[in-house]
């Protein structure tokens, strides 16, 4: 929970419609686009404060989802509900400004003729002019802009025009926040700053927040659960570690790093790999089944063994560890492993991989 004097620093939450940190609920929305369906009965509940990041591929709905919330995408069966109030239903919808929410694009979607204190007070049309001016100024001095305010958007780097639209979308104290790709648009090093600071401001503000996003290293630091999205239905719900060491099937493991996958049967409880066998716990015998094994921690490079032999075909620097592919016979594709930096193993050397069978992914196939 937030401490009072945050709180107080944020100012009233409620000028966006709301006057607590609510509940968001998809009760089996379905939403029809262009004669194809793009939420499938589709259920999602948030915890007031949660952070939840909709992770998936292109085209999986989670944009959607987000208009949903927002009130500017009808439902066709279902509800939305904030704080257990229906909000979206077959023929009814609640204006997206009587909601209570706030959105973030990836875009910023900030006013270009507006300074950048205009941009934050425009959320707060329904403040006094005083209360909102201090409303309006803490957000900026919150998200480090306090000395910009007489600005331009354009006038701002990238970075800066994101806490803007931060700055702006917090400012009206939104029950619920809604994010769509918020730092698609920033270069992978500044991303990672932005991202830290956007979760603390999130954190602080305590407001109720769905999170879209394509990038699962994001969806795993962001959100308290991720949940996959896959043909407007959830494939998985978890905490990212959750989603990230239990994946409930091969593509959804698949989504979270490359995998390097052997194809073997199940035979009394095992399937014998070349690297040995791994254990099929609840697989019948005869089953076929893919091993998974993750670049970091499945499996460990030794020059001495013990292990099983292999030649490293190809060795990449990552910046304090090496990217290995390793060639064992048996096994089509090198294995590709993430291995710490080490200067004693060179591309053509032979080598020992050693499975770590408890990171080591099971999944049956059809
Ligand atoms: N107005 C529309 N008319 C017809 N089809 C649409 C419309 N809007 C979206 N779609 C389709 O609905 C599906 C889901 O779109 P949506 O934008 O929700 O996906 P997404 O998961 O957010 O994808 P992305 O990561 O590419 O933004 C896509 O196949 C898209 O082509």
């Amino acid at each position: 929970m937030p401490n009072t004097a945050e709180l107080r620093s944020w100012g009233a939450r409620g000028t966006a419609g709301v006057s607590f940190a609510a509940t968001l609920e998809f009760a089996a929305v379905t939403v029809h686009l262009g004669g194809r369906v793009v939420l499938d009965q589709f259920s999602l509940r948030l915890e007031p404060g949660e952070i939840v990041c909709l992770l998936g591929e292109s085209g999986s709905g989670k944009s959607t989802a987000l208009r949903v919330a927002a009130g500017i995408q009808p439902v066709h069966a279902g509800a939305l509900l904030i704080n257990g109030q229906t909000m979206s239903a077959p023929g009814a919808n609640v204006s997206p400004d009587k909601r209570g929410i706030g959105l973030m694009f990836q875009d910023f979607a900030l006013f270009p003729h507006l300074t950048v204190l205009q941009n934050v007070l425009f959320g707060l049309r329904r403040l006094g002019r005083t209360a909102a001016l201090s409303q309006a100024r803490a957000a900026l001095h919150r998200v480090g802009l306090g000395a910009r305010e007489a600005d331009y958007p354009h006038m701002l780097s990238g970075g800066q025009q994101q806490r803007l639209a931060l700055a702006r979308s917090v400012a009206p104290r939104p029950a619920v926040l809604l994010l769509d790709e918020p730092f698609s648009s920033l270069d992978a090093r500044l991303r990672e700053t932005v991202r830290e600071e956007t979760l603390a401001v999130l954190r602080e503000t305590h407001a109720t927040s769905l999170i879209v996003t394509h990038d699962p290293e994001e969806a795993m630091v962001m959100g308290d659960r991720v949940a996959l999205l896959r043909h407007g239905r959830i494939a998985q719900i978890g905490t990212a570690a959750e989603i990230y060491r239990h994946p409930v099937d091969l593509s959804a493991a698949r989504f979270f790093s490359p995998l390097s996958e052997i194809d073997s049967i199940a035979v009394n409880g095992h399937a014998p790999t070349p690297l040995g066998a791994v254990p099929t716990p609840g697989l019948p015998d005869g089953a076929a089944v893919t091993i998974a094994i993750r670049p970091t921690g499945g499996a460990d490079l030794s020059t001495t063994g013990p292990g099983t032999p292999g030649r490293l075909v190809a060795k990449r620097d990552a910046i304090g560890v090496d990217i290995c592919e390793v060639k064992v016979d048996g096994i089509e594709a090198p294995l590709v492993l993430r291995q710490p930096a080490r200067t004693d193993i060179a591309v053509g050397q032979d080598v020992f991989v050693k499975l770590n069978r408890e990171h080591v992914l099971v999944f049956g196939r059809d």
